[in-house]
């Protein structure tokens, strides 16, 4: 069966008897696509991604630069995997009225609203229903301070929004809320090269989100010849200049990676995930600290392959700032024989659905004991039972429900399919990972 066959149904999570022991070839990351495709549309000459995600929030961005007018042709490589060649966009280009689907993308959402205002048209965004529940005041507020027409189509701070791009931006300096989300400072940056006199972005006082997330953006720009020095800790300088033109091989999604490991964690069985990189801006790296501290034995080998085998008890732990990994570590942590805090989280309740929420009512409903904080989870140890577990139409939530069915038998997962958004094959490498426990005993 397809993942687009078992949309809207629930979903009989495998339960096997034996501990999994398998290994998973994790499709690449979102997170590093995204920012390659936008900045290849940006760059000086054509670019190549190599092992680009093929998923619903890649191809709404994809989708997204073409109606810019970026040249993308995407090739299914021999070995499986899908290489993207992309011409940029000539903001010279009258391109009239422009419709773009941003589907639940936050990526697409956040940061090509900044890139319209380059070109040179009108430009909508609108997306999934949820998608007008998700802020964007901030981004949307820092184009028109710095002198871009953006026009609010439904609620204030809301998508549908109208850009009207004039095919150049002067720049300047601009203070963003970035309480709610990293992205509205990632989206600004990605194209503030491209600016007249370039950028200078100022966090407003409060939290930030998910930090890791800019230095992301900040490592991938630098990469790529952009110049950014930091005037204070809460401040990016983004000079004017060009974005070199790049050939980039993609790195496996090592926060998707996480419901894998979660399955050795789970289970007390070994899971191998060959290329996780040496180095890399990904936030999902953490879970070689997260899992060792909830007794998990980690090896990184030479070869590259991340090797985890699970604990017989696992521990709680208390984590700040665990971002995208939240709902995976929830689902772990639900699992635990100790108590967990995850806390500097608030910002979930503005991610796919209200995650905190979500995982309160969706655990407790099969006999977890989570409570709702402030900012964050407090999860104790509780026996779990069957059920059916909603997904709110997260991908993160249908992961996290297909990890407590791995341990407790008869959950079913609603809407199996909401995984498309970053990991498509999830359900197939799931069920392929489930019963690869057998062949061991
Ligand atoms: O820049 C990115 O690629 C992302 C930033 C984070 O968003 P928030 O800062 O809204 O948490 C993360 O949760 C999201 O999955 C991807
Ligand atoms: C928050 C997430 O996605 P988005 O890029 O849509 O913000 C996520 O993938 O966990």
């Amino acid at each position: 069966m397809s993942t687009k066959d078992i949309v809207d149904t629930a979903w009989d999570a495998p339960h096997p008897a034996y501990p999994v022991n398998g290994t998973v070839i994790v499709p690449a990351s979102k997170s590093l696509t995204n920012r390659y495709l936008l900045l290849a549309a940006l760059a000086d000459g054509p670019s190549r991604i190599y092992n680009a995600l093929a998923s619903r929030d890649s191809d709404l961005m994809i989708g997204a630069l073409r109606a810019l007018g970026t040249g993308i042709e995407s090739i299914n490589s021999a070995d499986g995997t899908v290489e993207l060649r992309i011409t940029p966009l000539d903001l010279e280009r009258e391109l009239g009225q422009v419709q773009i689907d941003c589907g639940l993308a936050g990526t697409v959402m956040r940061f090509v609203p900044p890139l319209a205002a380059l070109v040179r048209g009108s430009i909508t965004f609108d997306g999934d229903p949820h998608a007008r529940l998700r802020p964007m005041a901030p981004v949307l507020t820092a184009l028109s301070d710095l002198g871009v027409s953006v026009h609010e189509n439904g609620e204030p701070g809301l998508l549908p929004a109208t850009i009207t791009g004039t095919g150049s931006l002067a720049g300047g300096r601009i203070v963003v809320d970035a309480s709610a989300s990293s992205q509205f400072i990632s989206a600004l940056m990605l194209v503030a090269a491209r600016s007249e006199h370039g950028v200078e972005i100022i966090a407003a006082p409060g939290t930030i989100a998910s930090p890791d997330h800019i230095e992301m953006t900040v490592a991938t720009l630098r990469e790529l010849g952009v110049e950014i020095t930091r005037p204070t800790e809460r401040s990016w300088k983004i000079e004017p200049g060009r974005i070199t033109a790049f050939e980039r091989t993609m790195e496996p999604d090592l926060s998707n990676a996480g419901p894998f490991l979660a399955a050795a964690m789970v289970t007390a069985g070994t899971v191998r995930i060959p290329h996780w990189p040496v180095r890399t801006t990904q936030v999902g790296d953490q879970w070689r600290t997260i899992l060792t501290r909830m007794g998990a034995q980690i090896t990184h080998h030479e070869d590259g392959i991340l090797e985890i085998t699970g604990p017989a008890k696992i521990s709680g732990i208390n984590y700040a700032d665990s971002s995208e990994l939240a709902p995976t570590l929830a689902a772990i942590c639900a699992l635990a024989t100790e108590p967990s805090r995850l806390t500097g989280i608030a910002h979930l309740r503005g991610h796919e659905t209200d995650r905190l929420a979500a995982l309160v009512t969706e655990l407790n409903k099969l006999g977890g004991k989570v409570t709702e904080l402030d900012d964050g989870l407090l999860i104790e140890p509780a026996t779990l039972h069957g059920g059916e577990f909603g997904t709110y139409a997260d991908h993160r939530m249908a992961t996290a429900g297909a990890i407590i069915g791995l341990a407790v038998p008869e959950v079913k997962v609603l809407d199996i399919g909401t995984t498309a958004k970053t990991m498509p094959d999830f359900p197939e490498l799931w069920t392929t990972l489930a019963t690869s426990g057998k062949a061991t005993h």
